[in-house]
């Protein structure tokens, strides 16, 4: 029998879990928000851009051309950013619509099922302009960029180089006869490529290159330049600009490649917050430490780890919105078949996801404000900071992004079949954060960078001196024996704290054995990389951990009771299990036994008995429209076969009763005539 909801009929099932929860929905909706004002402002936001229905489509994305499926992007981007500068940035408190406001981000996924040609405009040339022109040269690029009277982009990678980026290839020449700059690229691997909306959408970019002046290089620098005609959008002379054509996913931001032939800017085009270029070519340096160019970067880690909480905590709604209508095998013959979420196994796969999106939501904001704190610092000319929270951005983006991407596609093995499905939604958000553990700095990459800083960190503990706050617990790593296990939460995170203390140690000894055999340093270094990014991995579990159980301690402080039994649960049943899938290693580093282990397995399992009446409510706590999730499966109101079959019948494919390729192929082989 269905029930009604809100004048809506719910599928019974999904009622019937809505009857059981226990929790105040709402009191957890303003734990993940950041409190209930952000909730209030958030849906006033929602409700001004999507109540309108301009986010939806009359023909499914899925559907269209390549090509239409741009113009459609484009369409809605420039339907939202309107939006933006008018309604949107007064509702979320903003002088100017801009980077500053996660809930407008997160509200444009209800226009994009994949993504919007604008991102890099909003996500990396825009904060490029605040974080590295000279206030004379935001003063005129920033009004016309928030405005979008101009589009940019973000072009660094090159054919040849990413990761690398002191390698790349593009050349900035100093001509202190025309006071210009001289962009060429000097070898196919020296095209940028991947630049977001480079390929059909922009007519600027921040490119990045190897500054020369004085016949002398530099490294690389940022400049401003702009590609297309503001009037005609054609590309200007010396530019060679396209896109690079289908990927896995991103199919509607266009990314481009980009050749210079001795192409010509003015000098006042490259950004000289922290490095200067005078008339004559003298090369000036103003910052006090070397990497500030790589700003936007460390920007976007921190912003990233707040965008995969959020696509995971989509994942999550649709998997247990669909898990709980979902019924399937007969394991007791005289009942009906159970709902799928009654299997512990399908508890396992998905419960864990609702606390890592909780766990990631709470540690990005707690990452935002540290960002915040070592800018304002850096505002006074003290980058002391810089070098911990370089490691700490990098190792939470590698590991927030990598969790969450293997974390959605475990949603989508509990979605069975049904999880394939574009429709269900799943699939795009899989293509859209696997993007993420590659882009901003590889996985493998970043957790080396945060390997640097913590082998360093061990030195100092080492030789007694202080430490910064994050590896402070490197202090105990020399007390001669192993961390005592406790199955508290506390001595759980001590415990993680301990493996990530015992890995590192196990590194820097390998590596001095190393050289003591003859290696150079940069060969044990890479001969000790399995082992130091599974330390930098250890660090970074152990920090969010932490973070996440003193925020959630912190966050339920005056909590109803079972809103805090329910937040309880679920950073408890984050630490068992990551606990049980770091077994190996607890016991390498801990006084864990294998009853210990055993008793902890048990816990767990019971855990997850005891989240399972509250799993729908927790959900719907993260309070997704159905606009936001584009899911057959999730939707709040639980229609899901209905809506597979509405959505089947909408396929091109069902427009004709007999394909073409009948009478084309079919008929002639069938008929021993083609
Ligand atoms: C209308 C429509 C609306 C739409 C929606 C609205 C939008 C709203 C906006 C919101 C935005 C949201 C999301 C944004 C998404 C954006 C999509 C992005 C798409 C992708 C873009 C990109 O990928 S851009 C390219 C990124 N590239 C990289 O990340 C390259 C990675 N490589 C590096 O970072 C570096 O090369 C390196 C770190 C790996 C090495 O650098 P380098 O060789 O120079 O250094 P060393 O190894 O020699 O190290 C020396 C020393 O420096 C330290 N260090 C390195 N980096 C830093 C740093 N950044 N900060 C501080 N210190 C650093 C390093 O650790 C060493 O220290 P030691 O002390 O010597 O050990
Ligand atoms: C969807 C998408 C959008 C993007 N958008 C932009 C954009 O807008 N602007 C832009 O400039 N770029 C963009 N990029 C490019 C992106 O930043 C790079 O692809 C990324 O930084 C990885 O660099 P790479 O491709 O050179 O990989 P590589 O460095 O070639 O990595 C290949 C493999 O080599 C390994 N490897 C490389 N170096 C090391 C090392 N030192 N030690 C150990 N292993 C190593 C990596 O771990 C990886 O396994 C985008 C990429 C994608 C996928």
């Amino acid at each position: 029998m269905t029930q009604t909801n809100n004048n809506m009929t719910v599928n019974p099932d999904l009622a019937m879990e809505r009857a059981k929860c226990n929790f105040n929905v709402l009191e957890v909706t303003h734990i993940f928000d950041g409190g209930e004002r952000n909730t209030l402002q958030r849906k006033k936001i929602e409700d001004v851009a999507l109540n309108s229905g301009a986010s939806k489509d009359a023909l499914g994305e899925e559907h269209m051309s390549p090509k239409e499926k741009y113009e459609n992007a484009v369409r809605k981007s420039c339907i939202y950013a309107t939006m933006m500068k008018n309604e949107l940035a007064e509702l979320s408190g903003l002088e100017s619509f801009g980077v500053s406001s996660p809930v407008i981000r997160r509200t444009a996924d209800a226009f994009f099922k994949e993504v919007s040609p604008f991102l890099l405009h909003l996500g990396m040339f825009v904060p490029t302009i605040m974080g590295q022109c000279t206030p004379e040269q935001q003063s005129y690029w920033l009004p016309r960029a928030l405005d979008m009277q101009i589009i940019g982009t973000y072009a660094q990678t090159e054919l040849g180089h990413g990761t690398f980026i002191r390698g790349l290839e593009t050349t900035a020449t100093y001509d202190p006869e025309t006071e210009e700059f001289v962009l060429h690229s000097p070898t196919l691997s020296s095209y940028k490529w991947w630049a977001g909306g480079l390929g059909k959408t922009v007519n600027y970019c921040i490119v990045v290159a190897q500054l020369y002046t004085k016949g002398e290089c530099h490294g690389t620098h940022p400049f401003i330049v702009q590609i297309r005609d503001e009037d005609t959008h054609v590309p200007l002379p010396g530019i060679k600009v396209g896109e690079i054509g289908p990927k896995m996913g991103f199919n509607t931001a266009d990314n481009g490649f980009l050749g210079f032939d001795h192409y010509r800017i003015p000098r006042e085009h490259m950004l000289m917050k922290n490095a200067q270029v005078l008339k004559d070519g003298t090369y000036v340096k103003v910052a006090r430490h070397g990497k500030l160019t790589y700003g936007t970067m460390v920007f976007v880690r921190v912003v990233l780890v707040n965008e995969v909480a959020f696509n995971l905590a989509k994942a999550s709604t649709i998997a247990v919105r669909y898990s709980a209508i979902r019924r399937q095998s007969k394991p007791k013959p005289d009942e009906v078949e159970p709902q799928i979420l009654d299997y512990v196994t399908q508890q396992h796969k998905l419960f864990i996801a609702i606390a890592t999106a909780h766990a990631l939501q709470l540690c990005s904001t707690w990452l935002w404000e540290s960002f915040s704190a070592v800018l304002a610092q850096m505002k006074g000319g003290n980058t002391d900071t810089l070098p911990e929270f370089h490691a700490l951005s990098s190792c939470l983006k590698a590991i927030s992004t990598s969790d969450s991407a293997h974390l959605i596609e475990q949603c989508r093995h509990a979605c069975g079949g049904h999880g394939y499905m574009i429709s269900s939604g799943i699939p795009n958000l899989y293509n859209f954060v696997s993007a993420t553990r590659t882009y901003e700095g590889d996985y493998t990459v970043l957790l080396l960078q945060t390997a640097r800083f913590l082998v360093k960190a061990y030195e100092q503990a080492e030789a007694k001196k202080p430490l910064t706050p994050t590896v402070s617990y490197l202090a105990h790593a020399f007390s001669g024996s192993r961390a005592t296990w406790d199955n508290s939460p506390d001595g759980i995170i001590r415990s993680f704290q301990a493996l990530a203390a015992g890995k590192t140690a196990v590194c820097v000894t390998n590596m001095r054995k190393r050289m003591r055999a003859g290696l150079s340093q940069v060969d044990a270094w890479e001969m000790s990389t399995i082992q130091l990014v599974a330390a930098a991995e250890a660090h970074c579990r152990a920090v969010i951990a932490d973070t996440y159980r003193k925020e959630i301690v912190r966050l339920t402080a005056n909590s109803s009771p079972n809103v805090k039994v329910v937040m309880d649960q679920l950073t408890t049943l984050y630490l068992y299990y990551w606990a049980l899938e770091r077994t190996g290693d607890l016991l390498m580093f801990t006084s864990v036994s294998q009853k210990d282990l055993v008793d902890l397995q048990i816990a767990y399992e019971e855990l997850l008995l005891k989240i399972r009446p509250n799993a729908v409510g927790l959900v719907d706590a993260f309070d997704l429209r159905d606009e936001l999730l584009h899911s057959t499966l999730g939707s709040y109101d639980g229609r899901v076969y209905e809506r597979l079959m509405e959505e089947a019948l909408k396929s091109p494919m069902n427009k004709e009763p007999v394909s073409d390729a009948y009478s084309k192929y079919l008929r002639p082989m069938m008929k021993g005539k083609l």
